[in-house]
């Protein structure tokens, strides 16, 4: 039973810290992405768990034993952490077989089955063994670091970016190969990730890290759905911004009359109210705002269509590629999901 607890850790470089206070839970057997703008901290983050960096303050306990704090600090070799880097960091004069069982020792290395066996788990083919990594794609690459990171059967997996360099569809397979490895092998597992779609669709659990403390942890659908306010929601994906005012009926925004959920605080004052263009529709609905259609980007399976409301507020919405209308077009635009509200003035 390894869970990953994290009390309290402060740790720098310098006399700034990098992190500052930060607590995080990661359940046994589950996968936590830390996802966060570039500098934020993530790489310091599994620095710590790894033992390859000694906290200021705090705490790291795996499983039931404190591997840094209270007097600790048990070196990195003996945590029983398998950790994959962004580019892999294969040792490139050693085919995939030595890669893999380089830091095994010599009895496991002999029993020739194992390196038949992690390759399976990672999706890759027996013949691989006997291959360079200078003969492998930048995906396959990526599997045998997680195989050699396997190897010794961690409690615990800390991936640090190990998708950023690929191309989007090697990412997707590696990234699916990855996870079922990690499931099938019950390890508990930290993905660090500037990537929203990457840590939405990886991990069960996700921690946003802004400025070298996390803003918010929470299941993917919770940050997605319910982020704590309104910098946070742009940062994970799209989203339309506007100003409303309270009244008696509701919030009052260029969009009608809104009933916001999860309003942080709830009460009185300007808002900014946060709706994600594929909580709007082209459909009419009782005094919904009408608005021509400026401009339209086409993805193929969807549409960003820009319509100017007769306010001159320009509001994004998205819709099935096969439903875009035309540049020109005079359309309605109805809300059809849910409308988060804070406090403050839409950000521009
Ligand atoms: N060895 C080091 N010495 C001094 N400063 C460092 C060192 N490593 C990282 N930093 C600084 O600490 C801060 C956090 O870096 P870190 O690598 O943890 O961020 P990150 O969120 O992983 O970023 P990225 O997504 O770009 O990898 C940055 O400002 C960075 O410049």
């Amino acid at each position: 039973m390894s869970t990953v607890d994290i009390r309290g850790v402060t740790v720098g470089y310098g006399t700034e810290p990098v992190l500052r206070d930060v607590d995080l839970t990661v359940p046994t057997g589950t996968t936590t992405a830390v996802l966060g703008a570039s500098g934020g901290g993530k790489t310091t983050l599994l620095r710590v768990i790894a033992g390859f960096l000694t906290p200021d303050t705090g705490t790291v306990t795996i499983g039931d034993r404190v591997v840094c704090g209270a007097g600790r600090a048990v070196p990195p070799e003996r945590r029983g952490i398998g950790y994959v880097r962004q580019d892999g960091g294969l040792f490139p004069h050693l085919d995939v077989a030595h890669n893999i069982t380089f830091g095994m020792p010599r009895a496991a290395r002999r029993r020739g089955d194992r390196v038949e066996e992690l390759l399976e788990l990672v999706g890759l083919p027996a013949v691989t063994a006997t291959r360079r990594p200078d003969q492998l794609s930048g995906g396959q690459q990526q599997r045998v670091a997680l195989a050699r990171a396997l190897a010794l059967s961690p409690a615990v997996v800390l991936l640090d970016e190990p998708f950023s360099s690929l191309d989007t569809a090697l990412r997707a397979s590696t990234r699916q190969a990855v996870a079922t490895a990690l499931a099938e092998t019950s390890a508990t597992a930290i993905l660090v990730t500037h990537d929203q779609q990457e840590a939405l669709s990886f991990a069960g659990q996700v921690a946003i890290m802004r400025a070298g403390r996390f803003s918010q942890v929470g299941s993917p659908r919770e940050i997605y759905e319910d982020p704590v306010d309104a910098r946070e929601a742009a940062f994970l994906g799209d989203v339309v911004h506007l100003t409303g005012h309270h009244t008696a009926d509701g919030i009052s925004c260029p969009l009608g009359t809104v009933t916001a959920r999860g309003e942080r605080p709830p009460g009185a004052g300007e808002v900014v109210v946060v709706v994600r263009p594929e909580d709007l529709s082209l459909t009419d609905s009782p005094g919904c705002p009408h608005g021509t259609v400026r401009d339209v980007d086409y993805h193929g399976a969807h549409a960003m269509v820009h319509v100017a409301l007769a306010d001159g507020t320009v509001v994004t919405v998205r819709v099935p590629g096969r439903h875009s209308p035309e540049v020109g077009e005079q359309v309605p635009v109805s809300v059809d999901g849910p409308v988060l509200a804070y406090p403050g003035s839409a950000l521009v």
